[in-house]
Formats: C-alpha cells, sequence, structure tokens
C-alpha cells in the first residue's frame, strides 16, 4: 500500500475548504480535510512544502508511524496549522485503512456503540423572539437539541447571529477582518432572560446549549453559569479563553451548568488539568484540528477516565469530510455525548459526496467503505480560493478583546 501521489485541493462553494488527497498504488486513494478557518492558506503551505514530499513512498497502512513521524519528526510541536496538517494526512489514511479493509471507519474504530448520533443546531435571532421562532422551527424538524444565541440589545453585532434577518451566519466574512464591539455588561445581564423565555415557551424537554466564545472572565462565567442554573443548560461552551487551564477552578466551585471546551485546543495537553480536575464536562476538538483520529481518540479515551463526554465542533467551516469521520467516531466513541450540526450549502454538498444522513435530529451514518465522503475535483475547480477572515473584537473603549 505505498503511497504514489498526494496533493491540496482548496475550494471555495460559499465558503474556503482545504482537502487533501492521498493516492496508493493500487489506486485506492482517501481524503482528510485540513480546512483551518481564516488561515487556510498556512496548512496549505505547510501540507505542499513539508508534509506531501515526506509521504511519497511510505506505506499507507502505517497510520501510526506516519503519525509520528509527522509530529515528533518536525520538532516543532502541536499548534493548530501543524496539527490540521496532521489530522488531513491522518484521516485520508484511516479512509484508505478502511476502503482497503471493505468496511466502514466506524467498524475499523471498533463497531457501533449507538444506532445513532444526537445533533444540537444553531438558533439565533436578532432578539428573543424571533430567537423562539429558530427553536419553533428546529424542534419541528426534530431536533432534541438546540444552541441559542440571541442579539444583545446596545451591542450592534453579536457572535453567532446573522448580519440580515433570513440570512446564514457566517463568521469569516469580509477579505479583512471586520470590527465588532463588546459590552460584557450588557450580555451578561441579557442572556438569563433569553433562556427563561425558552424554557418558558418550550417546557423542560429540549437540551439548551449556549456559546459564550471566551468573552468572560472566570469569576464573570461563574456569575453566568449560576444565573442561567434554573434553565438547566447542556453545557455552557468556551466561558473563558482557555489557556489558563487554572481559571476552570474558580468556576466549577461556584456553578453546576456543565461546561464545554477545546474547540481551539489542538492536543490532548491542552486537556491535561481540565480532565484530570474535573472541571469540565465536554471536549469540542474535531478530528481537522487535534491530529485526526489517531490523536482525537487518545483525548476521548483520557476523558472518558473522568466521566467527560465528546462534543465535536460541526461548523460549517469543517467541511463534511471532517464531519462524515466524526460521524463514524461519534457512532463508535463509547462516551459520546453530542454532534454540532451546521448544515453546509447544497453547492458544498454537491462538491463533497457523502452518505451519511439526518434524521430526526439525528445523524446516521453510511455503510460506504471509509468514512462515506468524497470529492468532485472537477466541481470543485469551478470554486476558486478567496481570502476572508473572521472578525475582531474591541471592548466599547476600544481595546482589542476576545472574539
Ligand atoms: O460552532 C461553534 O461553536 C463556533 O464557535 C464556531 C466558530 O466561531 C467558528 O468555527 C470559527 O471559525
Ligand atoms: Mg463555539
Amino acid at each position: 500500500m505505498k503511497i504514489s501521489d498526494a496533493y491540496v485541493i482548496v475550494t471555495s462553494p460559499g465558503r474556503n475548504f482545504v482537502t487533501l488527497k492521498i493516492v496508493t498504488e493500487s489506486g485506492t486513494y482517501g481524503i482528510g480535510d485540513a480546512t483551518l478557518n481564516g488561515r487556510e492558506m498556512a496548512v496549505v503551505a505547510y501540507l505542499e512544502e513539508h508534509v506531501i514530499p515526506a509521504l511519497i513512498g511510505r506505506d499507507a497502512s502505517r497510520i501510526e508511524d506516519i503519525w509520528h513521524y509527522l509530529y515528533r519528526g518536525a520538532y516543532w510541536r502541536r499548534g493548530p496549522v501543524t496539527m490540521s496538517a496532521i489530522a488531513a494526512v491522518d484521516l485520508a489514511l484511516w479512509d484508505i485503512k478502511a476502503k482497503a479493509a471493505d468496511m466502514p471507519l466506524y467498524q475499523l474504530l471498533g463497531g457501533k456503540s449507538r444506532e445513532r448520533v444526537m445533533t444540537y443546531a444553531h438558533c439565533t435571532g436578532k432578539d428573543i423572539e424571533s430567537c423562539l421562532e429558530e427553536v419553533e422551527t428546529h424542534v419541528g424538524l426534530g431536533y432534541r437539541a438546540v444552541r441559542v444565541q440571541a442579539g444583545i440589545p446596545g451591542i450592534p453585532t453579536i457572535y453567532g447571529v446573522a448580519k440580515r434577518e433570513g440570512e446564514r451566519y457566517e463568521p469569516a466574512d469580509s477579505d479583512l477582518p471586520a470590527e465588532h464591539v463588546w459590552s460584557t455588561e450588557k450580555y451578561l445581564n441579557h442572556v438569563p432572560k433569553l433562556f427563561a423565555a425558552v424554557r418558558e415557551r418550550f417546557g423542560d424537554e429540549i437540551h439548551l446549549l449556549h456559546d459564550v466564545h471566551h468573552r468572560l472572565t472566570p469569576i464573570e462565567a461563574a456569575r453566568l453559569g449560576k444565573a442561567v442554573e434554573p434553565y438547566h443548560l447542556f453545557w455552557l461552551e468556551d466561558c473563558v479563553p482557555a489557556e489558563n487551564q487554572e481559571s476552570f477552578r474558580l468556576i466549577r466551585q461556584h456553578t453546576t451548568t456543565p461546561l464545554a471546551v477545546g474547540e481551539v485546543f489542538n492536543s490532548i495537553h491542552d486537556y491535561r488539568e481540565l480532565l484530570e480536575n474535573q472541571w469540565i464536562d465536554y471536549i469540542r476538538t474535531p478530528l481537522s484540528h487535534g491530529g485526526g483520529i489517531t490523536h482525537v481518540r487518545r483525548i476521548a479515551d483520557l476523558a472518558g477516565l473522568y466521566h467527560v463526554r465528546t462534543g465535536f465542533h460541526g461548523p460549517t467551516d469543517l467541511s463534511p469530510v471532517c464531519l462524515g469521520a466524526a460521524i463514524h467516531f461519534d457512532t463508535w466513541v463509547p462516551n459520546f455525548g453530542i454532534q454540532e450540526h451546521m448544515p453546509h450549502t447544497e453547492e458544498t454538498d454537491a462538491v463533497f459526496p457523502h452518505d451519511y444522513r439526518f434524521e430526526d435530529g439525528h445523524f446516521l451514518v453510511g455503510e460506504a467503505p471509509g468514512h462515506g465522503v468524497d470529492i468532485d475535483e472537477e466541481l470543485a475547480k469551478q470554486y476558486p480560493y478567496k481570502r476572508a477572515s473572521l472578525p475582531v473584537n474591541r471592548l466599547e473603549d476600544g481595546t482589542l478583546w476576545h472574539w
């Protein structure tokens, strides 16, 4: 199973995606997602200049050895660019191995732990009322869990809320970073009212999630966690920037609201104190940013020791390749929690044909050999790369804040 060719495909069917294709001498190929939103071309350069030349001629079946060759062998360890590049190789190699075994990937991982994968949808609105309408729509579509984000009075642009009614939310929305304004006090005063309204209208059954997107300090996060306790959230996500893992000690001492962290993490080392001290409840690192299946399953196993479950990041800036592989992983992993689901556009789905299905608030894994996602290279060529940047956030006095 010698690797005879490998190349990167960049396509932008509505948004940018980076895909690595690895081909073996027998003609069996695999694909991996290497998309790092707003920093796509850095991963392309890493793969083309440093990884692909070293892959040609290697045995594609030696996934573990190739992982360590790329991780230890680079000398420069960890980081989102490195770990996204390694992830793309790893996902493509698992795809090849499963195809060679004529098995869907979940079988190779250890078989089904569940029949279907619960997902949560994004419900956003410019105010509480329009957000409630979104919840109504998604409950009607069968979702058992929804992420609720509403506009905050006095803050013109807010994370998670589309610029105009009826439009899709897309964070990387301009060539150079847009500038947003943030007020912690306005936010903290408003969010409990939003959850009170959702529980009052929809009752206790539906799971509710919320993403703070790294904007609070630990004591402010503790205040929010406490304030929303009556509405029993499924999780509060990224309530503080998590480089300082120790800050979760303080948050945890104050609130029983479950905490999810890690969509910007890329290594097991980012999680160690959080897990060993039982400060969090869900891990978020997607396969495509955390070194692929080979590394993320080690994080999931470590998490399992502490009753921590998976809740993988799944916005539209991860391609269907990442989502498809995640659905296989979610079907297998013993300590599964939930899978994020932001539907891709029709154009994206056409470029990446796949066999996973959404039904009644859940994903159903496909039975095709491999991870079940392919790329239509001819169609991909019709959508050239266009630079798109994530916004920056400033406090009302102009101080640069966390976006
Ligand atoms: O989906 C989420 O929870 C996010 O926070 C989405 C991020 O803002 C997005 O992936 C940034 O690229
Ligand atoms: Mg998030």
